[in-house]
């Protein structure tokens, strides 16, 4: 897709090398974001039009086209968000998989054949696409989550438009040139670069764009579903988390010590679904701690292009600071700091050590505000039906797990648990592809992305009847 020439740029910067400029991407007029809004609505029926079968097929080109850039786009998501390379290649090489899954859903059925009370008639529900798709989408997993939009917009018979992440603009630029590269008609899959307060705005309030689907923060998705609803487009919210993880006498406390570390401080801690709550049985609660803090004293922080890095910087100035305010105001709220609390003196980058707190008062800021980023807060509890409680007592519901080798615990916790992601010995983070994603209360708009339930956003039912 050529872009206008006019645009002015902004940079994309290395949160580990903050003086090392990643690239430099087009801020959008809004005049610009017309023409693309414009083409992308041009090229909609025809893309509706083609059978659903060869739309999955573009997009088995497509992921073909990412697995061939995989290396050169995971080298540029770590430099420009930070986290590690073997992330970031896990994460693209997620892309793929998602690309390949909803080229599938060409091939499988769309309705349902309903017995109608009229012997004469026949009812039947069919599906079709809402139009032109505006997908707005965070930093934080700059391949899956913007693939995870468009893959199925794409193959219900939406056209798209991708909104990124300033920070993460060099990295989907090149994501959208993997469709291109895959040959989509003109104006099927189209990425419209700058400010979210200017052109995610603009791309929120047009006429043309019939559905927003939207990945980031509480204040920013409540704003878009306003705008959204006050015009009559659908939207669809997935926005924060503060999970937590029940640890009981039950456990093992092993594996419960990986799954914390790895669910709370990968990507350092920069995950909608990342653990920062850790609820532990009184039993259990000072051997937990014991192993949690030796784990913890061996991450190695730095580059994520470094092999021997386990965690990396904040992926954004502003989230760097936001993480030193959130430690700050947890002291001085009386909270006890076990391990880190402070930004890595001998980095020049965004980096924080991985920072615990115990004794956290649990209506206080670090126990109810989503924080971003490696920070975890333990809390002693004498019961599961205190623990569950705990648990529940947040105004988000997007993941939570519990260890235990007790049944009964399991059943009851994944009974009455409420988030959308429910995970039993094992990590808050890391959602299969194939099923359903999203959060209760303020997580969410309440639908669910990924697997099949995607399609529910992607197309609007029609229940048709027919007389003989
Ligand atoms: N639930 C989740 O998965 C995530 C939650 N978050 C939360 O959001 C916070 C900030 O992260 P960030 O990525 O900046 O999240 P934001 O919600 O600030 O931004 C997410 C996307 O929305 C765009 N945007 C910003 N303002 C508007 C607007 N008024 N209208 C339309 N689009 C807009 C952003 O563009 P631009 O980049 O230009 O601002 C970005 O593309 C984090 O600290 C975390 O708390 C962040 C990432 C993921
Ligand atoms: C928006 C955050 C998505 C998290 C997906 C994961 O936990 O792997």
């Amino acid at each position: 897709m050529t872009q206008m020439k006019t645009a002015a740029t902004f940079k994309s910067v290395n949160p580990a090398r903050p003086t090392e400029v990643v690239g430099h991407v087009e801020d959008l007029s809004i005049e610009m974001l017309e023409k693309i809004v414009n083409r992308a609505q041009r090229a909609h029926s025809g893309w509706a039009m083609l059978p659903a079968p060869e739309r999955g097929m573009y997009l088995h080109r497509a992921a073909d086209e990412l697995q061939l850039q995989l290396e050169d786009i995971a080298i540029t998501m770590t430099k420009e968000m930070g986290k590690t390379l073997a992330e970031a290649k896990g994460e693209t090489a997620r892309g793929v998989a998602i690309l390949r899954y909803f080229a599938g859903e060409g091939m499988r059925e769309i309705g349902q054949v309903i017995p109608s009370a009229d012997s004469d008639a026949l009812m039947y529900t069919t599906r079709c696409p809402l139009g032109v798709v505006g997908a707005i989408t965070p930093w934080n997993f700059p391949v899956a989550i913007p693939i995870w939009k468009i893959a199925p917009a794409l193959a219900y018979g939406n056209t798209v438009i991708l909104k990124p992440a300033e920070e993460a603009s060099v990295t989907a630029r090149k994501v959208i040139a993997c469709f291109h590269s895959a040959q989509f008609p003109e104006g099927v899959v189209n990425i419209a670069t700058g400010q979210g307060t200017a052109i995610g705005k603009a791309l929120v309030e047009h006429p043309y764009v019939s559905a927003i689907t939207f990945t980031g923060s509480n204040a920013v998705g409540k704003q878009i579903g306003r705008t959204a609803l006050e015009r009559g487009a659908k939207y669809q919210l997935e926005m924060g988390g503060k999970n937590p993880v029940i640890v009981t006498k039950d456990a093992d406390l092993d594996v419960a010590v990986e799954a914390t570390i790895s669910g709370g401080l990968k990507s350092t801690g920069q995950k909608c679904t990342a653990t920062s709550r850790v609820i532990v049985e009184e039993d259990v609660y000072d051997a937990f701690k014991e192993k949690l803090l030796r784990a913890v004293e061996a991450i190695t922080i730095g580059d994520g292009l470094e092999a021997s890095t386990w965690m990396g910087p904040l992926a954004t100035k502003a989230q760097f600071e936001k993480v030193l305010e959130a430690i700050d105001k947890g002291k001085k709220e009386g909270a006890t700091l076990l391990a880190g609390g402070n930004r890595v003196s001998s980095l020049d980058g965004y980096f924080i050590e991985p920072t615990v707190f115990e004794n956290v008062d649990h209506s206080k800021s670090l126990a109810q505000e989503e924080i971003f980023g490696p920070v975890l807060a333990l809390f002693r509890i004498s019961s599961i039906q205190e623990a569950i409680a705990l648990a529940n007592n947040s105004e988000y519901g997007l993941s939570a797990s519990i260890f235990t080798t007790n049944i009964q615990e399991m059943l009851t916790f994944t009974t009455e648990m409420q988030a959308g992601l429910i995970r039993v010995n094992a990590e808050s983070a890391g959602v299969e592809l194939q099923a359903p994603f999203g959060g209760m209360k303020s997580s969410s708009s309440h639908s669910r992305e990924q697997g099949r339930a995607a399609i529910e956003f992607f197309t609007s039912v029609k229940t048709v009847f027919v007389k003989g």
